[in-house]
């Protein structure tokens, strides 16, 4: 089980990037909420451990999962965010619905990533009952939500860098960092 080896909740701040100045979406689901409420919390309390102001973080509620994809469009489209995050809790029930739910996110919020220039983070649990997701929000593999906000942070660092390089017509080193000396001041979303 690959959680077995890494703590969700586990980061170390030496290597994530400055984030004071970026603006972050997150959009929840409903369902199963006493999950994504602990999905939140971690997401949340990330972000702010990395200096990111409480008001530089947008929070949607959706009705469940599958909405996501719908919210994260919505929230990319009319606010000006450096990165979103989508939190959700599938748990296994009797019937094949859970599939089609966890695959149809899953593709969703690929496509988002896909054909939009803002990075949207995967935060939603596909669980096989009730006591995985405990486990993996805030639990003893740790808090995927905190997980969530640091890979939205280092993602929100590349679209920003790569954007700088384009500009500047600069090859980005493999840590996402310019290769000039004087880096220059963050290019304000297009
Ligand atoms: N069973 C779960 C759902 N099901 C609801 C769907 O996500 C969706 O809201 C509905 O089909 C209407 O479009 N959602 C979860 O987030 N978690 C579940 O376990
Ligand atoms: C993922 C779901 O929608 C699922 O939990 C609903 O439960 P069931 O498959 O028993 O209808």
């Amino acid at each position: 089980m690959a959680t077995q080896n890494k703590n969700l909740s586990e980061y170390d701040k030496n290597t994530i990037p400055n984030a004071k100045d970026f603006r972050f979406g997150i959009v929840v689901s409903e369902w199963n909420d006493t999950i994504t409420e602990g999905l939140y919390n971690g997401a949340f309390d990330a972000l702010v451990d990395c200096d990111v102001p409480a008001q530089q973080i947008i929070r949607w509620n959706v009705p469940g999962s599958f909405e996501l994809i719908y919210g994260a469009k919505k929230m990319l489209q009319t606010q000006n965010v450096d990165a979103v995050i989508v939190i959700g809790c599938v748990i296994q029930g009797e019937t094949k619905h859970f599939d089609f739910v966890c695959e149809g996110v899953t593709q969703g919020i690929k496509d988002l990533n896909v054909q939009t220039d803002i990075p949207v983070i995967f935060c939603v649990l596909t669980d096989n009952n009730m006591q995985q997701s405990i486990d993996r929000s805030g639990g003893v593999h740790g808090n995927k939500g905190t997980e969530a906000a640091i890979a939205a942070i280092k993602m929100a660092y590349i679209r920003q860098q790569a954007s700088i390089a384009h500009a500047y017509n600069q090859p980005l080193l493999t840590s996402g960092a310019l290769q000039i000396e004087d880096s220059p001041k963050k290019i304000e979303n297009e």
